[in-house]
């Protein structure tokens, strides 16, 4: 049942989102909240799992009929799938989650387009991901789905459907419409939502937020996109950003490295809004940042590397033994042991994001420069020890290059802020942890020899995180060093299409990441590559990268985690931050995004709401 993973389609109201197939089918949604129990889990099984899938009664064969033609509406995260029946007409099925503060919902209107077209509808919810069939009850007209977080309230037009599954026929001009309204437990009804209503206000807010970009340049559409996508992923009650909508998309199909990706984590989230400031969106780095003081603020000394939305610290990996998993790519898992580990990188990731929203005018906050001041004073105790890295591994943990590289950053960019008069801190003496930091990276991870940096220290492997080296200002572009890093890059972790590897994999047995089995070439660690040829000055292989990387998106332009170069399909969690993150950084070496002119005439989360219709 499932499809390929690009051709998935998001859909979201930036507290959780629903993928929905080629064929209609919706079957992915996590209620309220991106890391709440799934009531479809299709994706990771078959329909037993839990779906909803609305298309033409008029099968070819076995299988539901796929459209025709698919889009987003405009710059929004509506999407509209048309199909074309030979012989009887054209329909098209607009799915969106409305934006607001109303209860989570999921509208789907269908409409007559030419002809008449019989349609089926067939929902199939589900407890837990897929763990039971949801029991329903008829309330007032009304279908109820009892889930353990809730109820699922269902309004149709249709008068053909039960329990949201029956058939009606659409002539040109007809429209049907449905609404699967959440509801905490014991709550009162919902209103049945205005579905017309919803879809003018969420289309409008979309547009509008799209409309600040400030990118101009050849990838107006691809740098939109992501953008769309990063904000779909920021949980707007909280200003946390998740990794992905998913859990367990399989790095190989039929592996075991299927992760939980529906948390916040610090490195993920920094380069969520880094990404963003540099389209100059200001808004969503104020709420990342007040999250931010809210969680990690108080207990600098327990720093976790990543955090649940809400700021929930418990993050126990378990194993949900009756989803056969993405094409039986098992175990599906939730939550994510990685939680617990010590990531040095994350210091240098927050605060570089922190110091960028300071750059980009975001008014200053004295809690913030404390925060900033606070993580390098623990910085200082810790830098020196081995950790699990950028990448989380799972084996020994490492004196990874990376991770020094970015203790770095985080003393380089609070240094800078304490010079500009922003901070107070202990100049003198951390102008001198910036140095020793430096010294020992040149010292103990650059390999001589053959002129490269190395994954960790005294280690032979290459790592694509150290492509950052440049970008981060540790060393210049035209260093020989770094050139020499980028080209044993080049050599040994591209696929033959020219991908970036992370790192080598063992095949069966467990290598530096303690895991075995192989994973495709790493979309971030590729666009990485497209910035480091870009700055060295081999700017037409740059931009060849970058575009066969385009090549790589869905229909609707959205990237997973990974690519895998033998199947020549997408795998990983989906749509990830990671990728679309490198995809606006990448596009943005070949055209300059407008200068900033501040104060600009910014548009607030108030403006992006239309006024509510007219009484009637
Ligand atoms: O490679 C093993 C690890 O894979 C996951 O981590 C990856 O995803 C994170 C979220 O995007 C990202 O921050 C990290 O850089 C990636 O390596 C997984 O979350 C880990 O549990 C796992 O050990």
């Amino acid at each position: 049942m499932p499809h390929r993973i690009e051709d998935y389609a998001l859909i979201g109201d930036r507290r959780t989102g629903a993928l929905v197939g080629p064929d209609g089918s919706a079957d992915w949604l996590c209620l309220p909240r991106f890391d709440a129990e799934a009531v479809f889990a299709g994706l990771l099984g078959d329909e037993q799992h839990g779906f909803w899938r609305i298309g033409p009664a008029h099968a070819v064969g076995v299988l539901p009929p796929l459209a025709g033609s698919r889009r987003y509406r405009g710059n929004s995260l509506i999407l509209e799938t048309e199909w074309h029946v030979p012989g009887h007409g054209t329909v098209r099925l607009t799915d969106l989650m409305p934006t607001g503060d109303g209860a989570p919902a999921l509208i789907r209107i269908v409409e007559g387009v030419t002809g008449r077209v019989r349609m089926r509808s067939v929902l199939h919810a589900t407890v837990n991901y897929g763990q039971h069939t949801a029991t329903h009850r008829h309330t007032d007209g009304r279908t109820v789905f009892d889930v353990s977080n809730g109820a699922l309230w269902l309004d149709t037009s249709a008068d053909t459907t039960v329990a949201g599954s029956g058939e009606f026929t659409l002539g040109e001009g007809d429209t049907v419409t449905f609404a699967l309204t959440w509801q905490p437990d014991q709550a009162a009804a919902p209103t049945p939502p205005d579905t017309r209503d919803a879809l003018l206000r969420t289309e409008t807010y979309w547009r509008r937020w799209a409309a600040q970009s400030t990118y101009r340049g050849p990838y107006t559409e691809a740098v939109t996109r992501s953008a769309l996508t990063l904000k779909a992923l920021i949980h707007a009650p909280t200003g946390a950003p998740v990794a992905a909508p998913t859990t367990s998309l399989p790095e190989t199909i039929g592996g075991i490295r299927n992760w939980d990706y529906r948390y916040t984590w610090l490195r993920d989230a920094a380069k969520t809004i880094t990404a963003l400031l540099s389209l100059s969106y200001l808004d969503e780095a104020r709420a990342w940042r007040t999250w931010l003081l809210r969680v990690i603020a108080a207990d600098l000394e327990n720093l976790q590397i990543m955090y649940a939305i809400g700021g929930e610290r418990e993050l126990g990996e378990a194993e949900l033994g009756w989803l056969p998993g993405y094409e039986k790519s098992a175990p599906v898992r939730t939550g994510n042991g990685a939680a617990t580990q010590f990531q040095l990188d994350v210091y240098g990731e927050v605060i570089e994001a922190l110091y960028q929203a300071y750059l980009a005018g975001l008014e200053p906050d004295p809690d913030a420069t404390r925060l900033m001041v606070g993580l390098v004073t623990q910085l200082e105790k810790r830098w020196r020890r081995p950790d699990e890295g950028i990448w989380e591994v799972r084996g020994q943990r490492r004196h990874f290059v990376h991770s020094k590289v970015m203790a770095w950053v985080a003393v380089d960019r609070t240094i800078k802020l304490i010079e500009s008069g922003e901070a107070d801190g202990p100049l003198e003496r951390w102008r001198e942890l910036r140095d020793t930091i430096h010294r020992d990276v040149c010292e103990k991870g650059y390999d001589p020899v053959r002129n490269t940096f190395t994954q960790s220290y005294g280690s032979k492997e290459l790592d694509a995180s150290l492509l950052l080296i440049p970008q981060v200002g540790f060393l210049p572009a035209d260093d020989k060093r770094v050139i020499g890093t980028i080209e044993a890059i080049q050599r040994e972790l591209s696929t033959p299409d020219g991908f970036i590897l992370r790192y080598p994999t063992e095949g069966a047995d467990a290598g530096v990441d303690g895991l075995p089995g192989d994973e495709g070439a790493f979309l971030l660690c590729t666009f990485w590559m497209v910035d480091d040829l870009a700055l060295i000055g081999r700017g037409d292989e740059s931009r060849q990268l970058f575009e066969k990387l385009l090549a790589l998106r869905g229909d609707l332009g959205l990237l997973a985690e990974e690519w895998d170069p033998r199947l020549k399909r997408q795998v990983g969690n989906y749509p990830q931050a990671f990728s679309h993150i490198g995809l606006i950084s990448a596009a943005q070496r070949f055209s300059s995004p407008e200068p900033l002119t501040l104060p600009l005439q910014r548009t607030t989360e108030a403006d992006l709401t239309v006024a509510p219709a007219a009484p009637q």
